[in-house]
């Protein structure tokens, strides 16, 4: 502040220009008092003018010189700011220097009276060290132990991205990995490798009719047991849902492979024992070879996978090699199945007729509801071309639902124009026949299409029969109590058990075409139709022959005291118009012997 002060005092305090120093007054020429008397006398014989003009010539240079005085007085004055300032800065350095000094000093004080304190309490401090040291110990060993189990879900995780959950067997991504490996190998060492595409047959009906708990361990059966049927060196993996894939590295040949495919057959025949279920599973298997078939993993998988479409759709449980005439097909299942979707939409389904006859009048005694497709692009399509596509991506259950309604209005339709009253069959799958809205529905289509229960006969497999027989004895029961009519389709193909068929209220066995075809060919045919013959007449069963095509056929059955017949023979699945024509002309539909 008092430095300021001089500073402002400094500045402001500038003399008057006329307050000339002794030196300067000096410095000043004479004035014209001061000349001497003979230049003074000698001056006066000049003119006044020209002393006037020295006068002011002189105060002209006095003013000059005054200036030049005024401007070293400024610069001596701004010399004495600088100075005044560069002082002023010099103290405020030594201010600051002060003050860190005096910061250190204090701080080395505080230093002092710690350790001071520190000595004073030493053996405190050294009970809080040792303290501070076991903890560290404690903090040391949790860390070890955490980066263990980090280490340990590192490794879980790892296994968990490249293996399958429910049945810890490989899933896809290692099983490319291991695939492309072979390839290289295979490549390298000149020789083949296989890769089969396995998927359980109808594997959704057990899910949807057992439940998804049962559906897992059945999985985790068939691993282990896809397991122990093939070689160490193999790789058995899930690709997700009911699908697994085998590889076989380094094969000698293709039949190295088939023999493998045809193991895992057999070996997964046997019924897996679960919750209390015998389940009898099967498999559909497509094979392709490296090189063959494809020479990266995705070519090899995508070829297998056709193959095993192809093993499905040519009756399932087998095996099927890739072959190039399936990339066609297989496209044009996949093209099924997308308008499959549309066709119930767009009214795209129809039903024909096929009669069933009394073998003795030859009088059409009931007919049996057959599903065709109008597809738009491929004309009329038998159910063979679609309703197993239809059964696995679970479309079944709307288009059954259709058919029994269909069939219901139609059968209705007759008798309300005074066509004698006949029996209409229907067939039924598993996957409807389990659903829990089947029975509710039945009995809401015979509501609203009035049509007579009666009249009405529901065809089911044996394999549908045979499976969780208590709950379907309650289904039929349930069935047979609203006077509906029931029917074993196909009878002598599946694994019917006696006891059953008689604790069943069944009306009909049909006996499948199979065992007709041959009957007169094949004398173990015709025993078993015989058999069947007095089987469905001791338990009070009427029985039916299905796929009668000739005479000596028919005669057979005849001869036989065979009920009812159904087969080319008397007709050939029918528009229900053409079915209405045959009722409305009655008599036979037996031909007349040649
Ligand atoms: N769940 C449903 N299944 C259905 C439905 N409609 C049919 N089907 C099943 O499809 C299978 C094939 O049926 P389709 O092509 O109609 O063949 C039937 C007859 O045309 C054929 N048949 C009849 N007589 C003869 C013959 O003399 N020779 C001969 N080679 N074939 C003949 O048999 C089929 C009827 O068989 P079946 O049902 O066992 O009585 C077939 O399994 C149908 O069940 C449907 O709506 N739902």
């Amino acid at each position: 502040m008092a430095r300021n002060k001089s500073r402002d005092a400094a500045k402001l305090g500038g003399k008057p220009s006329s307050d000339l120093t002794q030196q300067q007054k000096k410095n000043i020429p004479a004035s014209r008092d001061s000349g001497p008397r003979d230049s003074e006398s000698a001056d006066r014989k000049h003119s006044v003018g020209d002393d006037e003009a020295a006068m002011l010539s002189r105060k002209k240079l006095v003013t000059a010189r005054e200036k030049t005085v005024d401007a070293r007085e400024s610069a001596s004055k701004a010399r004495e700011n600088t100075v005044l300032v560069r002082e002023d800065a010099a103290q405020t350095r030594e201010e600051e220097t002060n003050s860190r000094e005096d910061i250190a000093a204090k701080r080395e004080d505080a230093m002092q009276s710690t350790q001071t304190e520190l000595q004073l309490k030493s053996p405190e401090h050294t009970a809080m060290l040792q303290e501070a040291n076991t903890r560290l110990v404690v903090a040391t060993l949790a860390a070890q132990r955490q980066t263990e189990q980090i280490e340990k879900v590192r490794v879980e995780l790892q296994h968990l991205a490249h293996h399958d959950a429910l049945t810890n067997l490989p899933n896809r991504v290692l099983l490319r990995d291991r695939l492309s490996q072979a390839i290289e190998a295979a490549h390298r060492q000149g020789q083949q490798l296989g890769v089969m595409f396995m998927d359980i047959d109808r594997f959704k009906k057990i899910n949807d009719s057992l439940g998804h708990a049962v559906g897992d361990q059945l999985l985790q059966s068939l691993a282990k047991r896809l397991l122990t049927s093939v070689r160490g060196s193999d790789t058995v993996s899930r690709q997700g849902g009911d699908e697994f894939v085998l590889l076989l590295p380094l094969i000698e040949s293709p039949d190295g492979v088939e023999l493998s495919a045809k193991k895992i057959l057999t070996a997964l025949a046997h019924p897996h024992n679960i919750a209390g279920h015998a389940l009898h599973i099967t498999f559909s298997i497509g094979i392709a070879i490296y090189p063959d078939d494809g020479e990266d993993a995705e070519t090899l998988l995508k070829h297998a996978d056709m193959a095993m479409f192809y093993a499905k759709e040519s009756g399932r449980n087998n095996y099927k090699f890739f072959e190039q005439e399936m990339i066609g097909r297989a496209v044009e299942l996949q093209s099924i199945e997308a308008s499959l979707h549309l066709a119930l939409e767009r009214n795209e389904f129809l039903l024909h007729y096929q009669p069933k006859i009394d073998l003795h009048s030859g009088a059409i005694v009931g007919v049996e509801a057959l599903i065709r497709w109008q597809h738009p692009q491929r004309g009329l399509l038998l159910p063979g071309h679609f309703m197993s596509i239809a059964e696995d991506c679970g479309l079944i259950l709307p288009i059954g639902r259709w058919v029994l309604r269909e069939a219901c209005l139609q059968a209705a339709a007759w008798m309300n124009s005074g066509l004698p009253a006949i029996i209409v069959a229907v067939n039924t799958s598993a996957l409807e026949f389990r659903s829990e809205e089947f029975l509710e529905h039945i009995r809401a289509t015979l509501k609203t299409t009035g049509f007579d229960p009666h009249l009405l006969e529901i065809e089911l497999t044996e394999s549908v029969l045979m499976r969780d027989v208590e709950s379907t004895n309650s289904v039929l029961h349930s069935l047979s109590d609203m006077g509906i009519r029931l029917a074993i389709d196909d009878f002598g193909t599946g694994y019917s058990s006696l006891s059953y068929l008689r604790r069943f209220p069944i009306n009909t066995l049909k006996i499948d075409q199979c065992f007709v075809n041959q009957l007169n060919a094949n004398p173990d045919d015709a025993t078993i139709v015989q058999a069947v013959i007095s089987l469905g007449k001791s338990l009070h069963q009427r029985v039916i022959a299905e796929g009668v095509e000739t005479q000596e056929q028919y005669e057979f059955l005849l001869a036989k005291n065979c009920d009812e017949g159904q087969g080319y023979y008397f007709g050939f699945p029918m528009a229900p118009q053409s079915l209405a024509a045959l009722l409305k002309a009655g008599g036979s539909l037996i031909p007349a012997s040649d």
